[in-house]
């Protein structure tokens, strides 16, 4: 089974003489797969920059968007893996996106029936990157906004989460523009997405030092201890 690391960025302000222990961050690396055009650019944009991007292209590889935030006066650093939908526009790349992966959002759009059946594929793909049960996963529905053509049915994914031991989100990446309290709720959604997921994975057992730390790098790896919580993390489901 591989194990399951995590990242640390210790201040570049330390100095070796300090007695304090270092302020440090913790890093979550979060990857985002799913079909090309689900929103998973709009979804981490989103989190990240805190609105619906103007306008967004496939994305190429994979990209990155990173935020800190602060849970129980410690902060950590939630770093989004935006990966390209489209196979062409991946291949390159896919050895990387699940290299020391802490937790998996699946993404499928409502309004999009085969996006959702893609999902087997994809869960076959980390299968087969060696991407452990322990690692927490969740399965968001996006486009919630254009319910009214919605080709997934909310019991469906359900059933299919469950099934996968993921808690489901459906939600939108879409801002709420009007007084709509409905799409509000939606869209407060993908902050609580990223959040919960961070708040999972920051709860998972004490993360043991591996290796010393270099005179002058900045980063060590850490790694969970062997009896790490495996079980899955209950059903999350919030529906609109
Ligand atoms: N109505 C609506 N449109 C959305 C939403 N999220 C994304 N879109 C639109 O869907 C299209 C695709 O969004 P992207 O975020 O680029 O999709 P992607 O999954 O990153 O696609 P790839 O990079 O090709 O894998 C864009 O036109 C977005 O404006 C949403 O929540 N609601
Ligand atoms: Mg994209």
């Amino acid at each position: 089974m591989a194990d399951i690391e995590s990242s640390f960025e210790f201040s570049s302000s330390l100095t070796s003489s300090s007695s304090l222990p270092p302020p440090r961050t913790r890093i979550f690396k979060i990857i985002v797969i799913g079909d090309s055009g689900v929103g998973k650019t709009c979804l981490t944009y989103r989190f990240c920059a805190g609105k619906f991007p103007d306008k967004t292209e496939a994305t190429i590889g994979v990209d990155f968007r990173e935020r800190v935030i602060e849970i129980d006066g410690e902060k950590i650093k939630v770093q989004l893996w935006d990966t390209a939908g489209q196979e062409r526009f991946r291949k390159s790349m896919v050895q990387h996106y699940y290299r020391n992966v802490h937790a998996v959002v699946f993404v499928y759009d409502v309004t999009n029936a085969a996006s959702f059946q893609s999902l087997p594929a994809w869960i076959e793909e980390c299968r087969l990157h060696a991407l452990g049960q322990e690692v927490p996963r969740i399965l968001v529905g996006n486009k919630c906004d254009l319910r009214h053509s919605a080709q997934v049915n909310t019991d469906v994914a359900q059933q299919f989460a469950d099934t996968h031991s993921m808690p489901l989100f459906e939600t939108s990446a879409k801002s709420p523009l009007g007084n709509d309290n409905r799409q509000q709720c939606n869209a407060d959604h993908v902050e609580a997405i990223f959040l919960t997921v961070a708040h999972k994975l920051k709860s998972q057992k004490p993360l043991v030092l591996s290796q010393p730390s270099s005179q002058f790098g900045d980063t060590v790896t850490l790694k969970r201890n062997e009896d790490e919580d495996r079980g899955s993390w209950g059903c999350g489901c919030w529906r609109s």
